[in-house]
């Protein structure tokens, strides 16, 4: 009766297959007392538990009860219509604390009675999350739901001994058995999990471009996370590295983050030089670089230059300041590289590769304390990918080919924490579907989150070029 055991039991399992022995537990009689004691401990707790998690509901429940206990069922209505008025002109002057106090915590609960308490046990046992000890069945406790505009987040106590790991591996099981699209595992604290369980797809369509936006060097908008929020990207301070295989929307990344700088551009206090062996991407709005290169001895002799200016800023901020401000005489240099494998694993000639290869790595390891910042694409992240990844702070998945290259390039179990860059869908009739979708792994958050980039089509480039032009590049 008074048990300690490592989860919920969920079945007591007696009989059993030939193959293996269970014997029945040994019966203990336990004096009435003990039971009558620990069933009215429980039932005092559940009813604190009740009115601790459901406030509200507990209070209309019990002021309906008082009311019509006092009075007649005539003022129960009344009240109940005064409510309901109440509830109307709250959404109406503040949806948004309407919905944080009442309607989420109802679609929250009516999401755990109906959706997850109904399945758990099935999924549970068939996703092996479950375990026998001793002839018992006991599962994960499901505590509690809490919905918001784009996810479930179900947080779960682990059994007793139980693995991250373990969910991680069941994640897509998890996600068909509660007839998700993804589920998602985060450790919020030791011995707890919560599984992020996306209801709907904000990015499902084409997100479209934002105006150009004011002066700014730190963080351009490029689209939407999957939250429906807006999706800022970091650029000053950093490296970007962007892999996706070909069509998977790595153009829509790029012109993203051109178009958020041309102002600070415009303005004088940054620059972008491009780097476009294809001559397929950059070259389409050549007029709004400071600087461009497509040959690749043109792309040695640019990288060469930035790690000039580099060291030329270093000599003069040694002793003064310890990081790069943006100004007119300083300004930020955005080196953004379409198809960086090109200048490194396909190039043949192999002084020029060398001489790339250094730059690059020059400019990656000490260039964002000077202001100086590489934005590398990438189709194949098999070409040496592993010797470029790591000197770029925060990299993004777009759709890529195979499983094994999502963490070739985001880092090692990023594929486990949910990046599925492999599962982005694409159609051979519509370029549009999966396209700038991404998967991002910031340098401070190891826990990848779902974007979608804005497309910028090809009008929209000409349209910057019209209003940006550097001049002859
Ligand atoms: N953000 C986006 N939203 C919707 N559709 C997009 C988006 N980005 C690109 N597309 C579509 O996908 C097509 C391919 O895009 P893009 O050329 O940018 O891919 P890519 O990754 O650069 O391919 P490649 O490596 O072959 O150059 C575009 O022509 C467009 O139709």
């Amino acid at each position: 009766m008074l048990r300690r055991l490592p989860g919920t039991e969920i079945d007591n399992t007696v009989s059993t297959t030939p193959a293996t022995v269970v014997f029945r537990p040994v019966v203990v009689p336990t004096p009435a007392i003990f039971v009558i004691v620990v069933w009215l401990w429980r039932t005092v707790a559940g009813l604190v538990r009740m009115v601790v998690r459901h406030p509200v509901a507990c209070a209309l429940v019990a002021g309906t009860g008082w009311l019509y206990s006092a009075s007649e069922w005539l003022i129960v209505a009344a009240a109940w219509l005064a409510v309901v008025f109440a509830m109307v002109a709250w959404v109406l002057w503040s949806p948004r604390t309407w919905g944080r106090f009442v309607g989420w915590p109802l679609v929250s609960w009516a999401r755990l009675v109906w959706v997850y308490r109904r399945r758990w046990r099935a999924v549970v046992a068939v996703t092996g999350l479950g375990r026998a000890v001793q002839g018992r069945w006991y599962g994960p406790d499901l505590v509690r739901v809490r919905c918001d505009a784009w996810s479930d987040r179900i947080r779960v106590r682990m059994l007793e001994g139980q693995s991250t790991q373990e969910w991680t591996d069941r994640a897509d099981n998890l996600a068909h058995g509660f007839k998700a699209r993804s589920c998602r595992v985060t450790v919020p604290r030791p011995g707890w999990v919560e599984l992020v369980i996306p209801r709907g797809d904000v990015l499902a369509d084409v997100v479209s471009v934002q105006p150009v936006p004011a002066v700014r060097v730190d963080a351009v908008a490029i689209g939407l996370r999957e939250d429906g929020g807006p999706f800022k990207l970091k650029v000053h301070g950093t490296h970007v590295l962007i892999a996706g295989a070909t069509g998977a929307g790595k153009g829509s990344f790029l012109w993203g983050i051109v178009r958020g700088l041309l102002p600070a551009a415009q303005a004088g206090v940054a620059q972008l030089w491009a780097l476009d062996p294809k001559r397929m991407e950059l070259a389409y709005g050549r007029g709004v670089f400071h600087a461009y290169a497509s040959t690749a001895e043109e792309c040695a002799e640019l990288l060469e230059e930035a790690v000039r200016v580099m060291h030329e800023r270093a000599d003069r901020y040694a002793g003064v300041r310890r990081d790069h401000e943006a100004t007119v005489t300083d300004p930020f240099i955005a080196v953004i590289v379409d198809e960086v494998a090109f200048l490194t694993a396909y190039q043949t000639d192999r002084g020029l590769k060398q001489r790339i290869a250094a730059a690059l790595a020059t400019l990656t390891t000490q260039g964002r304390a000077v202001g100086v910042g590489v934005i590398a694409a990438l189709q194949d992240p098999r070409k040496e990918v592993l010797s470029l990844r790591n000197l770029f702070p925060d990299r993004i998945a777009l759709r890529l080919d195979e499983a094994e290259q999502v963490d070739m390039v985001l880092g090692d179990g990023a594929r486990d924490r949910g990046a599925l860059a492999d599962q982005i869908p694409r159609s051979e009739s519509d370029p549009s579907v999966g396209a700038g979708e991404a998967y991002v792994r910031l340098e401070n958050a190891p826990q990848p989150i779902r974007v979608r980039a804005a497309y910028v089509s090809n009008a929209e480039i000409k349209e910057m070029e019209a209003a940006f032009s550097m001049g002859e590049s």
